[in-house]
């Protein structure tokens, strides 16, 4: 054998790419190990016969083109993708001409471009990603009410004026008060979160204000209290309008005076923070009611910023549900569905008693549950499709988990009722805690609903 074939030959047994040679007649005259792998064929078997015995029927047509393409000259050479073994291979296939220009064959060389193509496309995926950068507060505010909320917000965020936040809850109230925070001059010091409907009664005044060691049975160790957690930063008191009274007149005096003294504690310690509350209740009506003490609705009311319900600012409602989507089919790791027109009018046509969490929480399901790309009015909770369901009525029996569920949301109905909505009273009358309660009432959605 002429030794520059005898080289060659070697060189193309141990090339990591596919190499086939196909005569002027389509056929293939040579085939080295590596194609045999790739294609999972035996050179033995298959030199000597058409191209297409190493393709399916449906790319014939394709396979036919292109080398006809070659053959005429109006290509020097082609490339095509394909994918095999689970693997996805670059096929470059280049005409091979005489002295004359004469077509003598084709040369095929597969390379494996797998990685580079994973690669790729991660780099698509972080590109798009960060062509639409999500911030994980981002606070999406569309509608003409919701950037006057925001603009008084900016307005006085750099002040250290007490601000109090007022709406339904779900409204996005903690989002507003992340952005007063940051926006003021105490950005860099805490924001401490203080949800005084889930405090337990008996806790509250020590979670608020902190205990010394032993100031009560359970009080092992000494806690500063929110109030020094949150020194040189902010304190969010959310749920302002649930706290029991004797706390309420507690509260009065540490922002009268500006300093804590702590459970069981003798000397007083200067507080230094700003103090940022929400209500979802009426307050002024609570304090006709005696509920709430009218000093410290004075006190705590000196900016009051509305954050109106989504059903009053409709132009919110599909910038939302698209954020929520996104963000989701991030967290998911899936591809971001969109939601079909029918879809749409339904969400717009809905009246939200839960507001912008009822809706994130809606999109969050039909991202977990769908599998198509695209939202359909079936992917949506049942109660988006026409009027909310009435809580208190007919225990529909589907299983036992429901109907208990039903009955004891006609039972939180009821008791909220007779106590006229009081929060401790309600808890004390269940026999369970303020805390349970107002989880529970979370769950059912009715804090709203409620008087
Ligand atoms: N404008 C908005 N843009 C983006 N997300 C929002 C917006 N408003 C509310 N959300 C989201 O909706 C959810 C509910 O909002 P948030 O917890 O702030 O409501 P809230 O008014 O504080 O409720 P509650 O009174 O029950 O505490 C949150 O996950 C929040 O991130």
């Amino acid at each position: 054998m002429n030794p520059t074939n005898e080289l060659f030959q070697a060189i193309v047994n141990e090339m990591t790419e596919g190499v086939i040679f196909l005569d002027a007649e389509d056929r293939i005259a040579y085939l080295n190990p590596a194609a045999e792998r790739i294609r999972r064929v035996s050179a033995a078997k298959f030199i000597g016969r058409p191209i297409h015995d190493l393709h399916p029927a449906r790319t014939y047509a394709a396979v036919d083109e292109l080398l006809n393409r070659l053959k005429e000259g109006r290509a020097a050479s082609r490339h095509r993708v394909i994918q095999a073994q689970g693997r996805y291979f670059d096929n470059t296939y280049t005409a091979v001409r005489g002295a004359a220009g004469d077509y003598r064959g084709t040369l095929l060389v597969s390379r494996d471009i797998t990685e580079k193509k994973d690669l790729s496309e991660e780099n698509l995926q972080l590109k798009k990603i960060l062509a639409r950068p999500f911030e994980r507060s981002a606070l999406i505010a569309e509608s003409p009410a919701i950037k006057a909320a925001l603009a008084m917000v900016e307005a006085v965020a750099p002040l250290d004026s007490t601000v109090l936040l007022t709406g339904e809850s779900g409204t996005g109230k903690e989002l507003f008060v992340e952005r007063i925070h940051s926006l003021s001059p105490r950005r860099s010091g805490p924001l401490i979160n203080v949800n005084c409907a889930a405090l337990p009664e008996h806790l509250v005044e020590s979670e608020l204000f902190g205990h010394v060691k032993g100031a009560f049975t359970g009080a092992v160790g000494a806690h500063p209290g929110r109030f020094l957690q949150a020194q040189g930063g902010t304190l969010f008191l959310d749920e302002v309008g649930d706290l029991p009274l004797a706390a309420q007149a507690k509260l009065l005096r540490v922002l009268q005076e500006r300093s804590v003294q702590a459970v069981g504690g003798k000397g007083e310690t200067p507080v230094d923070t700003r103090i940022v509350a929400a209500t979802n209740r009426d307050l002024e009506e609570d304090v006709r009611r005696g509920r709430f003490r009218a000093d410290l609705y004075f006190r705590l009311n000196v900016i009051p910023i509305h954050i109106p319900p989504l059903r009053r600012r409709p132009e919110d409602i599909l910038p939302l549900a698209e954020h929520f989507l996104i963000h989701f089919a991030r967290r998911m790791s899936k591809p971001t569905p969109r939601l079909s027109a029918e879809a749409r009018s339904h969400l717009l046509a809905y009246d939200f008693p839960g507001n912008v969490r009822q809706l994130k929480h809606a999109m969050e399901r039909a991202v977990a549950l769908g599998d198509g790309d695209v939202i359909e009015i079936a992917d949506l909770p049942r109660e988006f499709g026409g009027t909310v369901p009435e809580p208190v009525g007919e225990v529909e029996v589907g299983d036992l988990k429901s109907a208990l569920l039903a009955c004891e949301e006609r039972c939180l109905i009821a008791a909220l009722r007779r106590h006229g909505g009081r929060r401790t009273e309600t808890a004390r009358a269940l026999g369970i805690s303020r805390k349970a309660l107002w989880e529970k009432l979370q769950r059912f959605g009715l804090s709203e609903k409620l008087p």
